[in-house]
């Protein structure tokens, strides 16, 4: 069994980390922290859990305990695993991380757009964009990934086969995206209170989102040059799911969209792309590890319209992690990982 710790064990995603991996056949978890819930049952904050991790207590995070681990989640906020993540390396643990804090590649630009120091700019070169589709190979060999984040993840899938072959103006792309509210967090906002967040919708981050050099980063990769990229994300009264609908300026004829991108996924085990004509739902991919694609031309026209939906938290966040983890340790790419959706 592969020996498992999780630091921020009582957020959003770090349950749901909990959730995949009690149907995980080559899992155990050593360790489990939080600081403001240390010596609590973890069933007793999450009853759905009884049953599955009746002996597990979420306990202060304890590098020497971590490091007995074979591989560590990291389910905290940003600057987390830049503290904690050199040492866990050095005694051979490996480690996962669902923040930001190994996504770019660039310390001053990952200054730039979280405003506080990069704490371990000399693990950036080891570091490995966790997108299994775009680097499964470094993924195998890696010690440090680096999980995307939900928009990216949504938005480079929806894009790459456009890009990769230089079907559109790498200039002008649009990513109009819409999220639940987990996506903030377990902690308390004022955002996500229902009386703010039902039965409204709102844009923000407008002007400059932190994911904007991450899914630049990425989509430059593909295109193999600047990608000039308009994304505005939006809060919607959901709790869960991404819904990403992405717009490229055709170069040309591009020929069979449809084959094109049902080619480009057609050894991924974790991209659905959905007939011609289809408009993915994010009730389609809620509790899966799945992003569910569309491509569509409008009146045979110069736009293509790319529709992408993942759950925020599992194809978003932690199901990606355990691909992630599945990957480096060689084991089955669908372990843990094989429900399906819950509809409605
Ligand atoms: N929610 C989402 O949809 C997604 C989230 N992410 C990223 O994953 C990470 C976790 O997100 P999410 O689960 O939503 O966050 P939450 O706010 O729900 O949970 C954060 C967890 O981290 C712990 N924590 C907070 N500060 C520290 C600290 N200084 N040291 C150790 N532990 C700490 C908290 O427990 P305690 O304070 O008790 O220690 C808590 O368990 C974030 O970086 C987020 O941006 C990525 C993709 C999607
Ligand atoms: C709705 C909402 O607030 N979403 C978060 C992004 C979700 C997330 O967790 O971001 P990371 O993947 O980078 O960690 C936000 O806009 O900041």
């Amino acid at each position: 069994m592969i020996k498992v710790g999780i630091v921020g064990g009582t957020g959003y995603t770090g349950v749901e980390l909990l959730r995949l991996l009690a149907r995980h056949p080559e899992v155990r978890i050593e360790a489990i922290t939080s600081r403001s819930e240390a010596g609590l049952g973890v069933s007793e904050l999450y009853p759905n859990l009884r049953g599955h991790y009746d002996e597990l207590r979420f306990s202060e995070p304890d590098p020497a305990r971590l490091a007995a681990c074979d591989a560590v989640f990291f389910a905290t906020p940003h600057g987390v695993a830049h503290a904690l993540a050199g040492e866990l390396l050095e005694r051979g643990t490996r480690v996962i991380d669902l923040s930001a804090d190994f996504r770019l590649r660039d310390a001053a630009e990952w200054e730039r757009w979280y405003g506080q120091p990069h704490g371990a700019p000399e693990l950036l070169e080891g570091a490995v964009y966790g997108l299994p589709e775009v680097n499964r190979e470094r993924i195998r060999q890696a010690r440090l990934i680096a999980v995307p984040g939900c928009y990216p993840t949504a938005v480079q899938l929806g894009l790459l086969p456009l890009l990769e072959a230089g079907l559109i103006d790498a200039e002008h792309v649009i990513a109009d995206c819409k999220s639940g509210v987990t996506g903030a967090g377990r902690g308390a906002k004022v955002p996500s209170l229902l009386a703010e967040a039902s039965e409204s919708m709102k844009a923000y981050g407008a002007s400059g989102h932190r994911h904007l050099p991450e899914i630049r980063q990425g989509l430059g990769d593909a295109a193999g040059g600047r990608v000039g990229l308009t994304f505005v994300p939006h809060l919607t009264p959901m709790i869960r799911g991404i819904h990403a609908t992405l717009y490229g300026r055709l170069t040309g004829e591009p020929g069979d969209l449809q084959a094109r991108f049902e080619q480009r996924f057609a050894d991924e085990p974790f991209v659905d792309v959905m007939p011609a004509g289809s408009h993915p739902e994010t009730r389609s991919v809620k509790g899966a590890n799945v992003c569910r694609l569309a491509v569509h031309r409008p009146g045979d026209g110069d736009t293509v319209v790319v529709l992408a939906v993942i759950d925020n938290l599992v194809k978003g966040a932690s199901g990606q992690a355990v691909h992630n983890l599945n990957l480096m340790f060689g084991l089955d790419e669908h372990a843990g990982l094989d429900a399906p959706a819950m509809m409605p």
